[in-house]
């Protein structure tokens, strides 16, 4: 292996209780809520298809222009506890906001810039009272930070001269500042979910990239940061070049989830996907007719995929400029949170089941149990449901409730459930009771070939 001072700290998964509790949660909200929520979109008549959060750049909007929207800030909607019972409704476990985007504009009163909610007409810290509300539900909150600061001067996309080197490294300082701030003044915060971190510049800095990690876990021992903040010696980013994962789970997964069959990889390391519900807007944005905007059943089928794959799924909210969310948000929320009340024990606490994915949906097992989780999303013409089982194991019932289903056993290790439900209205869940195969006599012989 090529020696690294700024490679990944530690192999494998960290078994601690912090992770143990992050990984446990499977299931959370991203917010995107800044300066952007106030267009939503729109500059002087004109719709911008782009991400609603990228409207200064698409639009070509002045720093000035763009910075002078925090005058207009004053979200008389906003309440927190509101937005908490919506996520606990749901069945989150996590909430990630966003501390500060791409804009700089801070969400928090921080000391080291005045770009921020204290110099608005609202005033009040809103990073506080979402803390305070979300943690009130028993929901873990997380901070996404951007290092990318389109407001702050010192902010440099490459280094290309003993200037920008100066500048830059005062950046560097704002920016370890701010976190420093975050992780002290809001002491239940579990995670650092880092954004902006793609540029030459910060892949020239490795060093400062794990100096901040090092840092939040100084303040906060714990505290779990995602692999995007960090570039090695190399300016290799999420994976170092000896290919070990850095920082405490793979975030590399945006709007895109991995393949159950090609990319079994990460079933070996904690990761996540976040996820749009149109087809690429974080932040708020005025019209949903220009993209596909996915459906709750989508976004259902996408949280059951990524505990499938041991992975976490962090689905985004984009609240307006006055802090309320959208109809489609809150329908997706109350569909969501209808099948989690029943189904939620095959999410929360539950992770890769080991087994071959079928068609007919995911297989996802709580940590050790002898019992594996069918959600099943597609019913086949059949009614047989194919279960190809690993190593030493029988399938002894399969059950939804009080319901159970014939077990077939087929071939070794395969099986047909006989799916006898006339019609799906929604993803059922069938729970199998496995035992050691070993126990009971084998009745197959392998074909002599
Ligand atoms: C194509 O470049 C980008 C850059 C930043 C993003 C940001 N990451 C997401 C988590 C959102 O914050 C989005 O604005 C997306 C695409």
């Amino acid at each position: 292996p090529v020696p690294l001072r700024y490679g990944a700290q530690y192999t494998g998964m960290r078994t601690d209780e912090a992770m143990q509790q992050w990984r446990s949660h499977r299931f959370g909200q991203f917010i995107h809520w800044g300066l952007y929520a106030i267009p939503g979109g729109v500059w002087n008549g004109k719709t911008y298809n782009y991400a609603a959060e990228f409207l200064k750049s698409s639009a070509r909007i002045p720093t000035a222009t763009w910075d002078s929207l925090m005058y207009q800030f004053n979200p008389r909607e906003f309440d927190a506890r509101a937005w908490a019972k919506m996520a606990k409704q749901m069945g989150a476990r996590y909430m990630t906001i966003t501390t500060k985007h791409h804009e700089g504009f801070c969400l928090w009163p921080t000391k080291f810039t005045d770009f921020n909610i204290s110099n608005t007409p609202f005033r009040r810290d809103i990073l506080k009272e979402l803390v305070d509300a979300y943690n009130a539900e028993g929901i873990d909150v997380n901070f996404y930070y951007s290092v990318l600061d389109w407001h702050h001067p010192d902010w440099r996309y490459d280094i290309k001269s003993p200037e920008d080197s100066v500048a830059f490294r005062r950046f560097l300082d704002f920016a370890g500042n701010q976190l420093k701030e975050l992780a002290t003044n809001y002491p239940t915060v579990k995670a650092f979910w880092f954004d902006g971190t793609w540029d030459s510049s910060i892949k020239k800095n490795g060093w400062w990239t794990l100096e901040a990690e090092q840092m939040l876990k100084s303040v906060r021992p714990g505290m779990i940061v995602n692999s995007r903040l960090r570039a090695d010696d190399f300016g290799k980013r999420h994976f170092d070049s000896n290919n070990q994962l850095m920082g405490d789970y793979e975030s590399g997964y945006e709007r895109r989830l991995p393949n159950p069959v090609k990319d079994l990889q990460v079933t070996k390391w904690d990761w996540e996907a976040c996820m749009t519900v149109p087809e690429n807007q974080w932040g708020y944005h005025r019209d949903w007719t220009v993209s596909h905007v996915k459906s709750p059943l989508e976004l259902l089928e996408m949280l059951v995929h990524a505990t499938s794959m041991g992975g976490n799924f962090l689905l985004n909210f984009g609240p307006d400029g006055n802090g309320g969310f959208r109809n489609e948000e809150r329908h997706i929320a109350q569909f969501i949170g209808k099948w989690m009340e029943k189904n939620g024990p095959v999410i929360w606490d539950c992770g890769y089941a080991g087994w071959e994915k079928q068609d007919w949906g995911y297989f996802t097992r709580k940590n050790g149990s002898a019992h594996v989780n069918m959600i099943v999303f597609n019913k086949p013409v059949s009614g047989l449901l194919k279960v190809k089982v690993k190593g030493d194991v029988k399938i002894l019932s399969a059950k939804a409730g009080g319901k159970a289903y014939r077990v077939e056993e087929i071939a070794k290790n395969e099986y047909f459930i006989h799916f006898t439900d006339r019609k799906m209205t929604e993803p059922r869940v069938i729970v199998l009771e496995t035992a050691k195969a070993s126990e009971a006599a084998d009745k197959y012989q392998d074909a002599r070939t």
